[in-house]
């Protein structure tokens, strides 16, 4: 997957570089390429703002060095994401529909936002979708490249070693997952449930599947009522 992303702020993407990410841009599953946005301005002073027609705080990003910026990459194959507090909310479903595109861009915007001109001149080339993060307001969109792109990564091929993890993991089946215990066996005078070092593989999974439907009911009922129609009897008799 080919994804470029533009930004006056590329340090801020770094973190991209570590754990499992830049393992998979050594693998080649990621070509990762973050691009200053000010590269595309011709002024001594570098300008990507302006003051926001018809008045009001703040300012708006300019359409010229986007324009530009855009037209280095934009196909007809690209998606371009623009991280907004009024975009699609992202989640685990958006997560797997990203991860089977072979061209993501991301156009993180800051101060107000961005000219509307752009994403309306984009998406006359390909596919234009604003996201955001949640029902809270940042200072711009480098988080939500930061969340989407380690979200998505993880479902690329090779990148998880074992990819069974990806099916048991919260959110997969649609249920939170059940709660994980490693060594040692007894600690500050906590110990470890019986069930999980008995060695009986079928009750441990019978175990693990009702503590995540006892989880998810308590923690997140919006979630059970999404995938209730799949529960069998013997999850119903649980909960
Ligand atoms: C119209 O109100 C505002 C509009 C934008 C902003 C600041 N800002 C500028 C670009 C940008 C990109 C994404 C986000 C964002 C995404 C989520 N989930 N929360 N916040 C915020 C962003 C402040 C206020």
């Amino acid at each position: 997957m080919r994804v470029d992303v533009f930004t006056i702020f590329p340090d801020y993407l770094a973190p991209l570089e570590l754990s499992l990410i830049g393992k998979a841009r050594g693998t080649g599953a990621l070509d990762l390429r973050a691009t200053d946005l000010r590269d595309f301005t011709h002024d001594v002073h570098r300008t990507v703002d302006d003051t926001p027609y018809g008045g009001g705080p703040g300012m708006v990003m300019r359409p010229e060095p986007w324009g530009q910026a855009l037209d280095t990459v934009l196909t007809p194959s690209s998606l371009l994401l623009v991280p907004s507090p009024a975009g699609r909310r992202f989640d685990q479903a958006m997560a797997h529909e990203l991860a089977l595109e072979e061209h993501l861009v991301f156009a993180c915007g800051r101060y107000e936002g961005i000219d509307q001109r752009v994403l309306s001149h984009a998406s006359g080339v390909c596919r234009v979708q604003e996201v955001s993060l949640g029902d809270y307001v940042l200072f711009g969109g480098e988080v939500a490249v930061l969340v989407v792109l380690e979200a998505v990564t993880r479902l690329l091929p090779g990148v998880l070693g074992n990819a069974d993890s990806l099916l048991e993991e919260s959110h997969a089946a649609g249920l939170l997952e059940a709660p994980m215990y490693t060594k040692p066996a007894e600690w500050r005078g906590h110990g470890v449930p019986e069930i999980l070092r008995s060695g009986d593989h079928a009750k441990i999974a019978r175990w693990r599947r009702d503590q995540a439907l006892l989880r998810t009911a308590q923690q997140r009922p919006d979630l059970l009522k999404q995938c209730y129609d799949t529960l069998d009897k013997r999850d119903l008799a649980t909960l």
